[in-house]
């Protein structure tokens, strides 16, 4: 079985690093031309998959938007997961999901467990109740071969109160985090499964990415003011692991399919002249 850090390595390699999202703001549809509802959620989310499921190396739909609507929603959400799998795309669900560790579980099972209606590759999970309590999640994941993505340094301004306070040790919070999943990740090859959550906005913090050895998910991007060239500030060395993430900036130029093309052309032009500039 292939790891989900091996099967993120090779579409990053095959299709460019980039992460775009499906995050149907109520504000979105009404530019879209399309009804606050759960049929204007089905075509807003058909239109970004038919539009760029087939080039983009991951896909992350926003939980929250489709969750909105209940059960119907949830069941657009469960159909474009499967639309996104059928068109090559990783799916990544942003649920930043976190509880003690026997509730951790049941939403491990929710959406890495193949036999799931929400199966994806990867979701996002929240580690303030301890990273240790997400070890279900990090032990399903790697009894399936997905993926799990952690908060570490979010993009928001609140985050920095609690994830830059300092520990008893002398690390912050977010230090802690990221040498606790840097030690899950130790020794994978080419790449390991447990990635991190640093916003692109958040600059230079002095934080150590050097050994995580897992995924960098850099949301942030566009809309809320992050920059490629703002990347190597805050990623430094590990800018190598970074995977950019924009929805707004991308999503805002639909719903035609060739300028959301366009728009996903010119942002991964973009990352892959940050990432790989000396
Ligand atoms: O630190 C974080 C973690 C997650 N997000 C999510 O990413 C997208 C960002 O959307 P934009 O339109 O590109 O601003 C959204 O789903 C957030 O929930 C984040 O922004 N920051």
């Amino acid at each position: 079985m292939e790891t989900f850090g091996a099967r993120l390595h090779r579409a990053v390699a095959e299709r460019g690093p980039l992460c775009v999202g499906i995050d149907p703001h109520p504000g979105l549809l009404a530019d879209w031309g399309l009804p606050d509802d759960v049929e204007g959620l089905e075509r807003f989310s058909r239109t970004v998959v038919e539009a760029i499921g087939d080039r983009v190396a991951v896909v992350k739909p926003q939980s929250a938007f489709f969750e909105r609507f209940g059960a119907r929603g949830v069941g657009v959400l469960e159909s474009t997961i499967r639309q996104l799998r059928n068109a090559g795309a990783l799916v990544l669900l942003d649920v930043k999901r976190g509880d003690i560790g026997s509730t951790v579980r049941a939403y491990a099972s929710a959406y890495l467990d193949p036999s799931s209606p929400l199966y994806v590759d990867a979701v996002t999970a929240s580690p303030y109740l301890g990273v240790g309590s997400l070890a279900p999640m990090f032990e399903l994941a790697a009894a399936h071969g997905g993926g799990v993505f952690v908060l570490a340094l979010t993009s928001n301004p609140e985050g920095a109160a609690v994830q830059r306070a300092v520990a008893a040790d002398g690390r912050t919070v977010a230090q802690t985090v990221i040498d606790e999943i840097s030690q899950l990740n130790r020794g994978a090859e080419p790449l390991g499964s447990i990635g991190l959550v640093v916003g692109a906005t958040i600059g230079e913090t002095g934080h150590d990415l050097g050994a995580v050895n897992g995924p960098l998910l850099a949301p942030g991007l566009g809309a809320q003011g992050g920059t490629p060239a703002g990347l190597r500030a805050v990623f430094g060395a590990a800018l190598p692991s970074v995977l950019p993430s924009y929805s707004r900036e991308v999503l805002g130029a639909g719903p035609d399919q060739e300028a959301l093309r366009a728009a996903t052309e010119r942002v991964l032009a973009e990352c892959r002249a940050a990432l790989t500039t000396a």
